[in-house]
């Protein structure tokens, strides 16, 4: 096994293979017990975009939620799903299923077209031109600003849906859907994350659909592994500690190396770590 690969695996704690049933109920119980030791929490806020990670987040938030209700009464606590489109969103249908899965207490709908348009001509004004690639990372920032709007109105905490096969390539907008209060999903790779919500019945095509940020207008839809010169099987093979193709282990070892910044807290003086 490569150097890298063993600290990138002890660094996000990937385990080889796992029990979809097992890793399911500490995710529940990590969020249920994080909720109960701040008793002014209320509530789980979460952006659900028809995708395979907020699905599986949702999931986890929802039976928390109903678990903290039976034990501690009804309507004490609420699991609030997001919606959270540019425009209209393409996959529309996905997030409808993704709703009707993970029933939610509440769901709440945020365009946020209108506010990332005036950010983008407001910087415009400002500096000149920016790109389609930059105000991508732009709606994902509004979309977290928007979840901490609510998280704060609701007293509740945002979660984020970053898990190993993202933070190994840094596959996220620092300070968009990289920021968030509580990652039940840490420590699992694509593929596991995909067993769990199988083995919760999750409908087939919410976790066999390509994962996307959508978050470029030119290039609407881009799959992630188009973006990343990678797929997620190499990427979920890497973490699993497998020998994989050399191109893809330098691929994957050239975005961990690139986003590093990203895994950190913000630089200081008193850092090292960049100058290695
Ligand atoms: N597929 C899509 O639709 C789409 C669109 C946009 C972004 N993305 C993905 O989202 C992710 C975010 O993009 P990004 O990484 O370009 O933007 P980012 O905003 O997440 O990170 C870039 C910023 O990080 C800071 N930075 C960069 N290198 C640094 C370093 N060495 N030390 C300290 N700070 C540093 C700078 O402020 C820079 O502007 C990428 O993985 C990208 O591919 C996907
Ligand atoms: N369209 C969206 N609506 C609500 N929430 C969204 C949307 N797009 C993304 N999100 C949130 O961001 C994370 C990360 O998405 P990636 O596809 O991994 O880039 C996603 O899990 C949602 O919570
Ligand atoms: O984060 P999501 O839910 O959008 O999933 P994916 O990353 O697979 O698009
Ligand atoms: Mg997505």
């Amino acid at each position: 096994m490569h150097t890298l690969q063993k600290e990138i695996i002890e660094t996000l704690k990937v385990k080889p293979s796992i029990d979809p049933q097992e890793e399911f109920r500490r995710s529940v119980d990590f969020v249920k017990a994080y909720l109960t030791k701040y008793s002014f929490l209320k509530s789980a806020v979460l952006g659900i975009s028809g995708g395979q990670d907020s699905t599986l987040a949702g999931y986890i938030c929802q039976t928390a939620i109903n678990e903290l209700n039976e034990e501690h009464g009804e309507g004490t606590y609420e699991f609030i799903a997001v919606r959270l489109p540019y425009g209209d969103q393409a996959d529309e249908e996905d997030c409808k299923a993704a709703i009707e899965f993970t029933k939610p207490n509440k769901v709440v709908r945020v365009n946020i077209k209108d506010a990332v348009d005036a950010s983008e001509k407001a910087v415009k004004e400002a500096i000149g031109d920016i790109s389609d690639f930059v105000k991508g990372n732009t709606k994902a920032r509004e979309r977290m600003k928007v979840q901490y709007d609510i998280a704060a109105a609701c007293s509740g905490v945002v979660v984020g849906t970053d898990h190993a096969a993202e933070a190994v390539t840094g596959f996220y907008t620092k300070f968009g859907d990289g920021a968030a209060d509580i990652i039940p999903l840490y420590r699992l790779n694509k593929r596991q994350g995909k067993s769990i919500l199988k083995m919760l019945g999750c409908p087939e095509h919410l976790y066999e659909k390509a994962p996307t940020a959508d978050l470029e207008s030119d290039r609407p839809q881009l799959p992630d592994e188009e973006a990343l010169g990678v797929t997620y099987d190499a990427i979920d093979d890497y973490l699993e500690g497998k020998q994989i193709a050399e191109k893809d282990a330098q691929t994957i070892e050239k975005w961990f190396e690139k986003t590093r910044h990203k895994r950190e807290e913000p630089i200081t003086v008193f850092d090292e770590w960049w100058k290695k």
